[in-house]
């Protein structure tokens, strides 16, 4: 796709379903634009409609020069290559791009019920039972990205969806990797780091069983567990997984166990995601249908 220039080379996507894709060859002319979603670093979303099919989608529109400017192009196609070719009902779907001069667009599944992060705020923590639904459907979602041998290394609240079930979707890659060596890459945000992501030495798909750890303790007392006012003291604590878990509010055993089994600092070590599922936190509390209802 040319998400720079329009003469550079374009990136071959080779799987079939993403050639059906490519054949679509979509133009804003298909699409009825709707109500704006909100907007992001490099562009707007749109509510939109897919003239032909009647679907209702989610448009993302992103600014090419802004795109260039921040240097940010080959995420962007990193982004679309693998999220294109993933199918789960966790993860947010991206049937398609297309692009004009200015602008690349996105065609997204749509996320009714809007941003997790913003529920989190307005609930301040969840209960053991939402936390452990989404924490579940989290660990099932990188089972199957790692399984594609995709690692997602970015997974926090603000990277999460809610769909028209309540049921979660994450719906940013833009660090994703797809990867059959272990990667030596720095990113993703401070407070969801893994130790070896802060040391910059090599890490896998284990750097998201970390994340996971951070989300669930984030879930459960509002804040993220090595949360600092400087920079250097997450660095500090995460380094030390300086692990500590508040009086309030009063949250199980069992949680505390998980998150402590996740959070660990040797990569080889942590729970691995189908041990997460199995573990007696989210038997006891996730509801089986991998929905939270309010
Ligand atoms: N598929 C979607 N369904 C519903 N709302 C969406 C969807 N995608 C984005 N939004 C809304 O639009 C906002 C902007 O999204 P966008 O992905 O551009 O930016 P962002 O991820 O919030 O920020 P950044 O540009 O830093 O990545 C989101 O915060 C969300 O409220």
């Amino acid at each position: 796709m040319a998400v720079a220039a329009e003469n550079q080379p374009q990136e071959k996507i080779t799987t079939t379903e993403a050639s059906a894709v490519e054949k679509r060859r979509w133009t804003l002319n298909d699409f009825d634009i709707g109500k704006p979603l909100g907007r992001g670093k490099f562009g707007h979303v749109y509510l939109a409609r897919e003239k032909r099919s009647n679907q209702i989608v989610a448009l993302k529109v992103l600014f090419k020069s802004q795109l260039q400017q921040s240097q940010v192009e080959h995420q962007l196609r990193r982004e679309v290559e693998i999220q294109s070719h993933l199918r789960h009902s966790n993860i947010l779907r991206l049937y398609g791009y297309f692009y004009d001069q200015k602008r690349i667009y996105l065609v997204l599944e749509y996320a009714p019920k809007g941003e997790l992060y913003k529920e989190l705020q307005k609930c301040k923590y969840f209960s053991e039972r939402r936390a452990a639904t989404y924490i579940a459907s989290l660990a099932r979602a990188l089972i199957y990205c790692h399984g594609k041998h995709v690692i997602h290394r970015d997974i926090k609240p603000e990277n999460l969806l809610i769909g028209a079930q309540g049921e979660l979707k994450i719906a940013d890659f833009g660090w994703s990797v797809h990867t059959f060596n272990r990667r030596r890459t720095m990113c993703g945000t401070l407070d969801y780091l893994s130790p070896e992501m802060v040391e910059s030495v090599e890490h896998d798909a284990s750097v998201d069983i970390w994340s996971l750890g951070v989300l669930c303790y984030e879930f459960l007392y509002g804040v993220p567990p090595f949360e600092a006012k400087e920079h250097s003291d997450t660095y500090r604590r995460i380094m030390q997984v300086d692990l500590k878990f508040p009086p309030r509010p009063i949250i199980s055993s069992t949680a505390k166990d998980l998150i402590s089994q996740m959070l660990v600092k040797e990569c080889s070590q942590r729970l691995p995601l189908h041990k997460v599922l199995e573990h007696p936190w989210i038997v006891q509390n996730s509801e089986p249908s991998g929905v939270y209802k309010s």
